[in-house]
């Protein structure tokens, strides 16, 4: 009996292996797939991945080049690893590329795709996209919500002149500041701090489950036969913390229509609401409310951790080169003086702490291999051919690095982006494809002007405001610069410093006392 079992297994693997390599040499007689690690039985290449994925595709550059195919489980994934490739997916065959792959966390945490980071490309997609570009990221919206940002950043620095002698964990205040600043613009609530009510507590502890959740490897979304088991038991995990999130999602958004005229557009869920029953597309597509949860979900996962975690890698990279440090305070001391702190509209006359932060999203990209894309049908790229259903993973990080694109690809030199420097003029707004932390095309974040503005404004806000002294004895050549791998590239070791004032406490608006 264990004989025969063990013979039908036997089969079955020599049948799946042979199917595997078949069908990669037919495709390649006729349409040839771009090249690429061999996959094994099953479950492809998941095990060539490794810890740092954007790290272990990158390496393959050298072996396969800048387009690159691997099977996921029984997903196929081509990874773009140079400008060029990246332009051709993402500028030339955009619209093709303008859906996301399914999986778990949109179906069952983000409303069943009918929010914006995962709806498909198309009517509602669109409808949403103009909502948030016309409503929430506008130029005047910023402008609007400006006083807020300013005020929690102001919260932020006392914070730092008051903590002495003491060393600080930067990235988590940092974080708390972003957080509270989007909260307030988004429902009109800190969540950070002594005046977040309960309801605060708990939104803060589901988004932290949600992160920790969409960043677990689901082998369901790569082995679709497997989905209903459940394996991990991610999705029972989603699907009860989405009907906590739902909740407070449906409490708040009560809240805010029973209050009604009152909070007219004093934050961002009050406009969505105003927007309800509003003919927006000239063809009677209005907002429900759903979408309306499942934008403020969106917002607040993808807005939050990579905004705070770009200032942390920032100042990290500031304190390694302290001649660019003195450089960047040297332009503040100049542009805005010691007598006030930076503000927002200062930012258009700092070219140099401009090219500091673009240099520090080509280092340390918040999210290294951006957002899936889908293709919607097979298409033909740089001679490959894409099959359909094929999910695209852009390598932004490899990109960023390219010694083709990068003379001292590692090195940190914001010089490169200033006038007569060998990247003058290039952007991080999704036209040079060289750098695009914030991604390209159709799908570019939707919150990228808001995203900038805050990490500019942070960032230039503490290296104004203080020197930074490494805790512990730590020496600058010595600070560890590791990253985690997770849903967005976090520093491995958390940057513990000692802030030193640079003003005088009128100015970060104590007394003098
Ligand atoms: C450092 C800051 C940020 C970075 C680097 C960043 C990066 C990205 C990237 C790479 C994508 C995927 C682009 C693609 O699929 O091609 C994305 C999408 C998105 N981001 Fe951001 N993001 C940042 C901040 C924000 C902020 C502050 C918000 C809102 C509060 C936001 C909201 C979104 C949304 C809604 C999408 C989905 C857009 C769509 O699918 O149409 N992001 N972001």
């Amino acid at each position: 009996m264990a004989t025969l079992f063990l013979t039908i297994l036997l089969a079955t693997v020599l049948f799946l292996i042979l199917r595997i390599f078949s069908h990669r040499r037919n495709r390649s007689h006729n349409n040839r797939l771009p090249p690429g690690p061999n996959p094994w039985p099953i479950i492809g290449n998941l095990p060539h991945m490794g810890t740092k994925p954007h790290r272990t595709l990158s390496a393959m550059v050298t072996t396969y080049g800048p387009i690159l195919h691997l099977r996921l489980g029984f997903v196929d994934v081509v990874v773009a690893a140079s400008k060029s490739v990246a332009e051709q997916f993402l500028k030339i065959h955009d619209a093709n590329f303008a859906s996301r792959p399914p999986n778990s966390g949109a179906k069952h945490m983000a409303y069943n795709y009918q929010d914006l980071v995962f709806a498909p490309y198309g009517h509602r997609w669109r409808l949403l996209r103009k909502i948030s570009s016309v409503h929430l990221f506008s130029a005047k919206a910023l402008e609007d919500f400006k006083h807020v940002r300013q005020e929690e950043v102001g919260t932020l620095t006392r914070e730092l002149v008051r903590v002495g002698t003491k060393p600080v964990n930067l990235g988590q205040l940092v974080n708390m500041c972003v957080v509270n600043a989007l909260g307030r613009e988004m429902i009109g609530r800190r969540l950070f701090g002594a005046d977040a009510d309960h309801k605060a507590d708990e939104f803060r502890s589901m988004v932290t489950e949600m992160m920790a959740l969409a960043g677990v490897f689901n082998i369901g979304d790569f082995v679709p036969s497997l989905d209903w088991l459940d394996l991990q038991g991610v999705a029972g995990k989603m699907k009860r913390l989405h009907k906590r999130f739902d909740a407070f999602l449906s409490s708040i958004l009560k809240e805010h229509e029973m209050n009604g005229q009152d909070q007219k557009h004093t934050d961002m869920l009050s406009t969505l609401i105003s927007l309800k029953g509003t003919d927006l597309d000239g063809d009677g597509g209005s907002l429900t409310d759903t979408e309306i949860k499942a934008l403020l979900l969106n917002m607040f996962t993808a807005g939050t951790d990579t905004s705070a975690s770009t200032v942390d890698w920032a100042i990290a990279e500031l304190i390694r080169h302290p001649d660019i440090m003195v450089k960047a305070q040297e332009e503040l001391d100049i542009v805005v003086g010691r007598d006030r702190p930076v503000n927002e509209s200062d930012i258009a006359q700092l070219p140099y702490l401009q090219a500091v932060i673009k240099e520090n999203f080509r280092l340390h990209p918040p999210t290294p291999l951006s957002l899936p894309h889908i293709a919607s049908e097979s298409c033909e790229i740089n001679g490959y051919h894409i099959p359909k259903g094929s999910t695209l993973l852009t390598n932004i990080w490899a990109i960023a690095r390219d010694p083709d694109q990068w003379s001292d690809p590692l090195a940190f030199k914001p010089e490169r982006f200033l006038p007569g420097g060998e990247k003058s003029g290039v952007d991080v707004k999704g036209s040079d494809f060289e750098l695009i932390p914030f991604g390209a095309g159709r799908r570019i974040c939707a919150g990228l002007s808001l995203g900038l503005r805050t990490i500019q404004f942070l960032t230039a806000t503490l290296v104004q405001g203080f020197d930074w002294e490494l805790a512990g004895g730590v020496t600058p050549e010595k600070l560890n610069m590791e990253e985690s791998y997770g849903l967005t590239l976090q520093r491995a070791v958390p940057l513990v410093v000692h802030p030193k004032p640079r003003l005088a406490p009128n100015v970060y608006g104590l007394g003098s006392g």
